[in-house]
């Protein structure tokens, strides 16, 4: 094979250390890809693939962008997902002989990119890495843009990983390769696509040295281990200073509730389950506030409720004082306005690319401190006061950059303008020279004008000839041989100059290169004094943020009549008047139904809720989700009042977020979670489960529930709200203490059914299916053709066989008729003898049903009458033996299912 150019080697030997992402190449003016790379770039960047000549056989793809448009392209790569090095020649090409040195000087990735769309003002871009050894597993999420580097750590746990990586919604993941696999088969349940790049390296003196002596060894050993591997990933990537991340965030995971990213999707908490929009969720509702940061903030408190009273109550206090403080409220906001992304301006100061503009928007947001501090420190809330009194205000900074910076700054640092006239003495002496050249050369025009007689001359300047004297073609006659040396011909002018001019223009260049100089490294110099300063600074955007979130909470509050929650010591949840705040704020004036839920030991804390669909069962069971949600977070809740204990995690199975993974059956799915649930649920816990038991047949949904039902009353003893269609499990209620029978009331008048949208002790009886269905737009045949089919259903069972047949609600009766277990088995027991043989085998499964439990909800007549004596048939006996050996109590729900799957072949074959 014959040999690669230098060039093309060089490239090549650089390439090695970017083996993942495109290189940039630089050439002259362009960046330029090769090979692989400049065939993907090109699909990825519509740009032209060409190719040329590098030694090797054959010719080499490439593609190129030009230099300074490549932030424009390298955008567009990151937020594909894909990582960018960018190679810099390291010497300057016109003084150096030979090969100009090249290398990488950052790599752009998604997690750690610092400008962009990427960049969302209202949410973080976080970098999280993950490590595992010893058993303990640990995760930092590190935001390269604001300096929030968050540290935790937990005894191993899949689960704890995946709900904590669920709340970050990382752009990137690095870390321990084999854990990195197992993420990346979940990732589907993370709202945005990540990239995971396996990483092993680790790097304890830098980061010793990143975080201080002092906060290195305070931290659990498997955190330190994972922040050297996240800062050796960080500084092989960045290659620059890290001053953003300054300050370590540690925290124990057992201090928040846990909500994994089912439950954060099926609440809604910060995008809608369908188009996953933040509009119509509860961020969207919630976020009142005015900076950045108290938006991110807010976002980050969403996503971790607390699960420690004392902070809760103090976050409540804040909220609770400016409820009542309109103008307070006001005079906070006014200020906020005027702070600018203190984080993200830090941000940049330390990574180098702030410039005059964010210097001043420094300079202004902190001109608002003095202000807000007051409002804190004189206000009626000891949180505020506490806050107002921790402000550092950082008068010399503001001052510092007030005397440097002009006050309409240009975008580029380099090109001069940017420092204040008295502010450096021999910038102001270079500045008097080429204001004095200007004004000479202004001044030679007029006399030179006067001089010739051509009215028309003037004098001109251009990078190529520096400064010239133009005169037109028409005037040339009239100017004296030899007055001026010729120096250029254009098509209607010729341009000249004079020794004397070329003087004042070397004085004038001079003056003007050592003044942007000069300029540039005042203004580096300042953005050095500032960038030491960056906890400070950092600090301080953490306190603006949280005043902004107590005054967005506040005025959400006052808005939409929410009550402070009282904070329960106990075990015990009541809410008298609750309402669903988002779906309260999108219907129309007061039209929402307030509903109470009451979850405590003596009065049941299981509420099986049943009732037609649309009913609002599905909104009830998020509220009460939400109201401790909010609680917990230190807002006011959607109530008339409302006592809530400390709820440790809320599992929920809600309506059809599920729909969205693919690969899996809806009812695998319910049953994994389950499984989950029954493991990790506490007696603190809430759970909520929509129509349990949906996604498979009638009869085994139904021995399903039934059995997650007692599980979680007789063994987690947590709260819960379940929903379902399965009306028969309302004898529950007389086996299980604990629970209660609720449903949704409707009321029907004429072929007409009114859902009254209230919660009503009892179960319900009818599921108004059908009449759903043609709400739903159903065509009128489809409508008929099952009301029908009902009909010669329920002319099947007796009268009275609620249970099948349908409701006995009354017009204007808003309280269900109670279908009463006893009532429900005597109907089921009567409607089965006389079922229509294609009903039969409904009915043989619900013998199957009979032998699941040890108190069987009911039995068919018909089927336990056909049934063969035992002793007759050694499959039979063998059927009954596994059935009687099997240890219920112990056996996980999905071992039940598959137990249960196990009977129904063996039935078969009997
Ligand atoms: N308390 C309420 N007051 C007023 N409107 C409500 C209330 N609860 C629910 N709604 C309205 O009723 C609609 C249906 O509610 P929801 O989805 O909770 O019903 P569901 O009983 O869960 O139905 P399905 O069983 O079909 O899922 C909601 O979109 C909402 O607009």
């Amino acid at each position: 094979m014959a040999e690669y150019t230098p060039m093309i080697q060089q490239y090549l030997q650089v390439k090695e250390g970017a083996k993942d992402a495109f290189l940039f190449f630089r050439l002259g003016d362009f960046y330029e890809m090769f090979f692989d790379d400049a065939i993907l770039a090109s699909k990825e960047l519509e740009i032209t693939l060409t190719a040329r000549g590098g030694g090797g056989d054959g010719k080499i793809p490439m593609c190129g962008v030009p230099y300074h448009a490549a932030e424009g392209y390298i955008q567009r790569l990151i937020e594909k997902g894909y990582k960018v090095a960018i190679c810099e020649q390291l010497e300057d090409p016109a003084t150096t002989k030979g090969m100009v040195r090249r290398d990488i000087v950052r790599v752009v990735t998604p997690g750690t990119v610092m400008e962009g769309k990427i960049i969302s003002d209202k949410s973080n871009n976080y970098l999280v890495c993950v490590t595992e050894s010893d058993g303990m597993m640990a995760l930092s999420a590190c935001d390269l843009t604001t300096g929030e580097l968050y540290v935790t750590s937990v005894l191993s746990g899949a689960e704890w990983l995946r709900d904590e990586i669920g709340i970050y919604e990382p752009a990137e993941v690095i870390g321990d390769a084999l854990l990195l696999d197992q993420l990346r088969s979940e990732s589907s349940l993370l709202a945005k696509p990540v990239v995971y790049t396996p990483w092993e390296k680790r790097d304890e003196e830098l980061a010793r040295r990143q975080f201080g002596e002092a906060a290195w060894v305070r931290l659990e050993k498997e955190r330190g281990r994972n922040l050297s591997l996240l800062i050796s990933y960080l500084s092989e990537t960045q290659r620059r200073s890290l001053a953003q991340l300054s300050q370590i965030s540690p925290y124990e995971p057992g201090h928040y509730m846990i909500l994994d990213p089912f439950t954060r999707r099926n609440l809604e908490l910060t995008e809608t389950v369908r188009e996953r929009s933040k509009k119509g969720s509860l961020l969207w509702l919630l976020d009142r506030t005015e900076t950045s940061m108290g938006a991110r903030l807010l976002r980050r408190r969403i996503d971790k409720p607390l699960l420690q009273r004392a902070p809760i109550e103090r976050r409540l206090e804040a909220v609770d004082y400016l409820y009542n403080q309109f103008i307070m409220r006001e005079d906070l906001r006014l200020s906020l306005k005027e702070i600018y992304d203190l984080e993200r301006l830090v941000g940049r100061i330390a990574f180098g690319s702030a410039n005059g503009r964010d210097m001043n928007a420094l300079k202004l947001s902190l001109a608002q401190i003095p202000a807000l501090k007051q409002l804190c420190m004189t206000s009626g809330s000891a949180t505020l006061r506490e806050i107002g009194e921790a402000m550092d205000e950082c008068a010399e900074l503001r001052e510092d950059i007030g005397q440097a910076i002009v006050d309409e700054a240009p975008v580029s640092v380099r090109d001069g303008g940017i420092i204040r006239a008295g502010y450096h003495e021999r910038l102001d002496e270079l500045r008097e020279a080429s204001t004095n050249g200007k004004r000479w050369i202004a001044e030679l025009e007029a006399k030179e004008r006067l001089a010739t007689g051509i009215k028309s001359l003037k004098i001109g300047y251009n990078k190529i000839f520096g400064y010239y004297i133009e005169i037109t073609r028409s005037n040339l006659a009239a100017l004296p041989e030899g007055r001026y040396e010729r120096k250029q011909t254009l098509a209607n002018a010729e341009r000249f100059v004079t020794p004397e001019l070329k003087e004042k223009e070397a004085l004038i260049l001079e003056a003007q290169d050592k003044m942007t100089d000069l300029e540039y490294s005042l203004f580096i110099a300042l953005r050095d004094r500032i960038s030491s300063q960056i906890p400070r600074l950092q600090n301080l955007a953490e306190q603006v943020a949280e005043i902004d979130v107590y005054q967005c909470l506040a005025a959400v509050s006052a808005e939409h009549r929410f009550v402070k929650p009282k904070l329960s010591d106990g075990y015990d949840l009541r809410i008298e008047g609750g309402r669903h705040p988002v779906v309260e704020a999108v219907l129309k004036e007061s039209a929402f139904i307030a509903n109470g839920s009451t979850l405590a030991k003596e009065d049941g804390n299981i509420l099986l809720i049943t009732g037609p669909n649309m009913a609002g069962k599905s909104t009830y069971m998020r509220q009460v989700a939400l109201i401790c949600i909010l609680a917990q977070i230190g807002c006011f809740v959607p109530a008339a009042s409302a006592e809530v204990p400390l709820i440790d995690r809320i599992f929920t199975r809600i309506g059809a977020a599920d729909d969205l993974i693919g690969g899996q059956s809806t009812f695998m799915v319910e049953m994994a979670d389950i499984q989950v649930m029954t493991e990790k649920a506490t007696a603190r816990s809430l759970i909520i489960i929509d129509e349990l038991g949906r996604g498979t047949s009638t009869s085994e949904g139904m021995a399903i529930a039934q059995a997650v039902i007692e599980y979680v009353h007789d063994t987690i003893a947590c709260k819960a709200l379940v929903s379902t269609h399965f009306h028969e499990l309302a004898h529950l209620q007389e086996s299980l203490l604990g629970l209660r029978n609720y449903s949704m009331a409707v009321q029907e008048s004429g072929d007409k059914v009114n859902f009254l949208r209230k919660l009503v002790p009892g179960a319900a009886d009818s599921s108004y299916g059908i009449y759903c269905a043609r709400l739903a737009g159903l065509p009128e045949g489809i409508i008929d053709r099952a009301y029908g089919l009902l009909q010669s259903i329920e002319q099947a069972a007796p009268p009275g066989a609620a249970v099948v047949a349908g409701g006995e609600v009354q017009a204007g009766n808003v309280a269900p008729a109670p279908a009463a277990a006893a009532q429900a088995e005597s109907a089921y027991k009567e409607a089965a003898v006389s079922l229509e043989p294609n009903l039969l085998e409904e009915s043989s499964e619900v013998v199957q049903l009979s032998i699941f439990g040890e108190e069987p909800p009911r039995r068919g007549r018909k089927a336990a009458a056909a049934a063969p004596a035992a002793e007759d048939n050694p499959l039979l006996k063998a059927f009954i033996a596994s059935v009687r050996d099997a240890d219920l109590m112990n056996m996980t729900p999905l071992q039940q299912m598959g137990l249960l799957n196990d009977l129904k072949m063996k039935a078969r074959e009997l």
